[in-house]
C-alpha cells in the first residue's frame, strides 16, 4: 500500500486482496494488486513462551447472549427459522503487544489455518486463524467446504458426534449443493470428516465444481456467502434476525477475505483464494476484540452454547 486512500471492489474483477464485512450493504475493502508490494521469508521457529494466561475480559454479557439465543430456539421451534449463527464480541485488555509476534505466534500454532494480520489507517488491525475455506478457484475450477458443528479435541480419543452437531453441518452442505447448482457444474461433494482447529474439532465436508459459464466469480460469491456456517437459514430471515438482535456490529467478523485473482505467471489462469473470516479479533486503544460465535437450532441448549463461544475465544487469546 502506498498510501491511506481506501479502494474498494464491487465485482471482484480487480487483482489484489480483498478484505469483506459480514453484511453485503457495506463495501468490500481491495489492496490492489499493483500497489502492493510481495515480501516472501521464512518462518524460523522461534523461541516464544506460549503461557496460558488468563486474561482479563470486559463487557461479557452471559446474560445478554444466553437470552438471544433463547430467543433463536424460539423462533425455530415456532418455524421461522431453521438454524442461526448468533455471536458475540469479547473484550481483552492488551497492552504493549507487537504485531510481529501475535502474527507469529498465529502461525506457529495454527499449522493448518489461513492466518493473517491486516491493518489499514482508517480501518485499524485484524488479526485471524480461520479453518474455514470460503471458495478456491482456478480459472474456473473451485472447491469450497461445509463446516460447522464444535467439539473440544482430546487426545487419545475418536470424536463422537451427535445428531445435533450431525444435522447442523448436514443444513450447510444441502445450502451449498442448492446455490451451487445455479452456477456450477460437475459438482463433487466428498464424505464428511473431522478437522481439528486449535483446541477445537469441527465436522467438514469438502464440495467442489466447474463455474459454469457465463456466470462470473462475483455470482460464485454472492450465491454462498454468507452460509449457514456463520449466517443460517432460511438466509434472509436469519440475517434479519441477526442484525435485529446481536445488538453489536460483526464488521469484518464473518465476512471473507483474500488473494483476489491473482496470476503467478502467464501461461496460469487467475487464482482467488478467499476465507471466512471467523476466529479473529481487532486490536484497537489497548483492546483486543475477540469475535466468536456458534450455530443454533432446535436442539441448542443455551448454557452448551456459551461455553462453545468461550472455548473459541481461545483461538486468539492464546496469542495475547
Ligand atoms: C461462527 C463461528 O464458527 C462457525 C460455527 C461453528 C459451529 O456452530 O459449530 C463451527 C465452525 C464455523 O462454521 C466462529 O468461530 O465464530
Amino acid at each position: 500500500m502506498r498510501d491511506a486512500d481506501l479502494t474498494f471492489t464491487t465485482n471482484f474483477q480487480e487483482k489484489g486482496f480483498v478484505f469483506a464485512p459480514f453484511s453485503d450493504s457495506e463495501k468490500a475493502i481491495l489492496f490492489r494488486e499493483d500497489q502492493a508490494d510481495f515480501v516472501s521469508e521464512e518462518l524460523l521457529t522461534s523461541a516464544y513462551n506460549f503461557k496460558n494466561i488468563e486474561l482479563e475480559s470486559f463487557n461479557v454479557s452471559k446474560e445478554k447472549y444466553l437470552k438471544t439465543v433463547e430467543k433463536a430456539i424460539d423462533q425455530i421451534i415456532s418455524g421461522h427459522l431453521k438454524k442461526v449463527v448468533i455471536s458475540r464480541e469479547e473484550l481483552v485488555s492488551v497492552d504493549n503487544f507487537s504485531v510481529i509476534e501475535i502474527y507469529e505466534k498465529l502461525l506457529l500454532t495454527y499449522k493448518n489455518a489461513f492466518v493473517y494480520a491486516w491493518f489499514h489507517p482508517k480501518v485499524g488491525l485484524w488479526f485471524g486463524a480461520t479453518p474455514e475455506t470460503l471458495l478456491s478457484i482456478n480459472g474456473t475450477d473451485f472447491r469450497t467446504m461445509s463446516l460447522a458443528g464444535t467439539q473440544v479435541y482430546k487426545e487419545h480419543e475418536k470424536a463422537v458426534w451427535k445428531s445435533k452437531e450431525l444435522e447442523e453441518q448436514q443444513l450447510v452442505t444441502t445450502f451449498i449443493e442448492q446455490q451451487l447448482a445455479t452456477v456450477a457444474t460437475n459438482l463433487e461433494v466428498e464424505k464428511r470428516e473431522t478437522i481439528k482447529a486449535g483446541n477445537l474439532l469441527h465436522l467438514r465436508t469438502k464440495v467442489s465444481g466447474s463455474l459454469k459459464a457465463p456466470a462470473s466469480l462475483k455470482e460464485l460469491i454472492r450465491v454462498l456467502h454468507p452460509t449457514p456456517a456463520i449466517c443460517g437459514l432460511p438466509r434472509e430471515a436469519a440475517r434479519n434476525f441477526i442484525f435485529e438482535n446481536e445488538k453489536y456490529d460483526r464488521s469484518f467478523y464473518t465476512g471473507f477475505l483474500g488473494e483476489l485473482n491473482l496470476q503467478h505467471s502467464k501461461e496460469q489462469s487467475k487464482t482467488s483464494a478467499l476465507f471466512v473470516n471467523l476466529r479473529c479479533m481487532k486490536i484497537k486503544n489497548k483492546f483486543a476484540s475477540v469475535y466468536v460465535g456458534g450455530g443454533i437450532t432446535r436442539d441448542s441448549d443455551a448454557e452448551k452454547e456459551w461455553e462453545e463461544t468461550v472455548l473459541k475465544t481461545k483461538t486468539m487469546k492464546c496469542a495475547l
